[in-house]
């Protein structure tokens, strides 16, 4: 049989060595018929082609979900289990689609099958209705799926995506008044997975004002008011966002926040605080304008004020394909941005005069890690 694999150098390294030896046995069929039969590996050879076949699976699986979610499927069996016959009436499907469709959801774990074809939630489905934000995230992602349809093309930067024209100002649009509400809305949403883990991660009391420097509509703050009722509160984000937070944040009765409008690319945010949070708002830029960002951060604060700064990190243990594949390819298709590792993190914090940079453990590191660092 001829190999794909060209003759491996004696002189290589011996990992390389290592790594062109293993990797051509593995693609080896006469190999792989061994291995899934045999009693020594073939525990790890059904994993692996588990594993494979999910890849190739990966967009038939979300889009069930979207289904779900379109179809109010979790929100029909919140109250208990029902029988096939009067899902399908609820849904409005007919009894074979929803068989198909209930069966799928049982088969990923989102409802779970009980005896005379009834169903009810299984733990994911439950989450679901635990997190509502996921299902806004899920019916966004028909604009990240359209844009995905080429990734080749994606990748070379011939495609003009959904996704950017979603995030103006990640197209340098940062005027864009239009589109700023759907974001804005989802991100609030969003702040459930985000908040409550950050005000656990680290002791606000110590301090005495905050300014949560594209803080969106207010749902950060907002969190931090309820906790801190004693911590004088800022938010700076584009000036119709920041129009946004003001009412967002009247409507929840929440005068006591201090709300300016402006671009860190031009205008200073106010100062006043002595910790300045950056939630889900470095990832979102190149490097250049990241250190824009951490500069108004640095000149909001006096010396030896606190720099908070809250994304999912490309290099969270566990969370390595939410870092590097999701929002490697989220942020490819919005235009700019990417997961940073906790290490390059840390020097742009360094080039923009932080020091004193520690990682913070929190609840739930796969949607966000926390670094504090301290102005020099
Ligand atoms: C009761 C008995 C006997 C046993 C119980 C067993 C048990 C312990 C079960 C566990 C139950 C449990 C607590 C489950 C919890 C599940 C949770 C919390 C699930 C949460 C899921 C969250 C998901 C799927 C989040 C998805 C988030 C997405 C897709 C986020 C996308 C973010 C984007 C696009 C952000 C964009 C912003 C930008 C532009 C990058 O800046
Ligand atoms: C991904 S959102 C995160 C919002 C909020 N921190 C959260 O976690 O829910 C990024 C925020 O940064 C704001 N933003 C983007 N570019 C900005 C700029 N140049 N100046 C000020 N805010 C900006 C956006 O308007 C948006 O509200």
């Amino acid at each position: 049989m001829s190999s794909v694999f060209p003759p491996v150098s004696s002189v290589a390294p011996w990992r390389d060595r290592w790594i062109n030896w293993r990797n051509r046995l593995v693609a080896n069929p006469r190999f792989q018929r061994w291995a899934a039969a045999s009693p020594l590996t073939r525990v790890v050879a059904r994993r692996r082609a588990k594993a494979l076949f999910d890849l190739c699976a990966g967009f038939v699986y979300s889009q069930i979900l979207l289904a779900c979610v379109r179809l109010k499927l979790f929100e029909t069996l919140a109250a208990g289990p029902l029988h096939q016959a009067q899902l399908a009436a609820r849904l409005g499907l007919s009894p074979d689609a929803t068989q198909r469709l209930l069966r799928a959801a049982a088969a990923l774990k989102l409802l779970r099958a009980l005896p005379g074809d009834r169903y009810a939630l299984d733990d994911l489905g439950a989450s679901m209705l635990a997190n509502a934000s996921v299902g806004a995230f899920v019916e966004h992602h028909a604009l990240l799926y359209d844009d995905l349809r080429d990734p080749v093309a994606l990748l070379r930067g011939e495609m003009h995506t959904r996704l950017s024209q979603f995030w103006p100002y990640a197209a340098g649009r940062e005027g864009d008044a239009a589109a700023c509400g759907a974001y804005s809305e989802l991100m609030a949403r969003s702040q459930q997975l985000i908040a409550e883990d950050v005000l656990d991660a680290y002791a606000f009391d110590r301090h005495k004002g905050l300014l949560d420097i594209g803080g969106g509509e207010g749902a950060f703050v907002a969190a931090v008011a309820a906790r801190h009722p004693a911590l004088r509160l800022q938010l700076f984000d584009l000036p119709p966002v920041a129009e946004r937070a003001r009412r967002a944040l009247a409507a929840q009765g929440l005068t006591r926040v201090d709300v300016h409008g402006g671009s860190f690319l031009d205008t200073p945010p106010p100062g006043g605080a002595d910790i300045v949070t950056l939630i889900r708002v470095l990832h979102d830029h190149d490097d250049a304008t990241a250190l824009a960002a951490l500069r108004a951060a640095h000149m909001a604060l006096p010396p030896g004020g606190a720099l908070l700064v809250a994304e999912p990190m490309a290099d969270t243990p566990g969370a390595e394909a939410i870092g590097d594949a999701y929002f490697g390819f989220y942020l490819l298709a919005m235009g700019s941005g990417r997961a940073r590792r906790r290490d390059e993190l840390t020097q742009l914090l360094q080039t923009a005069g932080f020091a004193g940079i520690q990682h913070l453990p929190s609840t739930r590191p796969i949607f966000s890690s926390v670094l504090i660092a301290r102005r020099v």
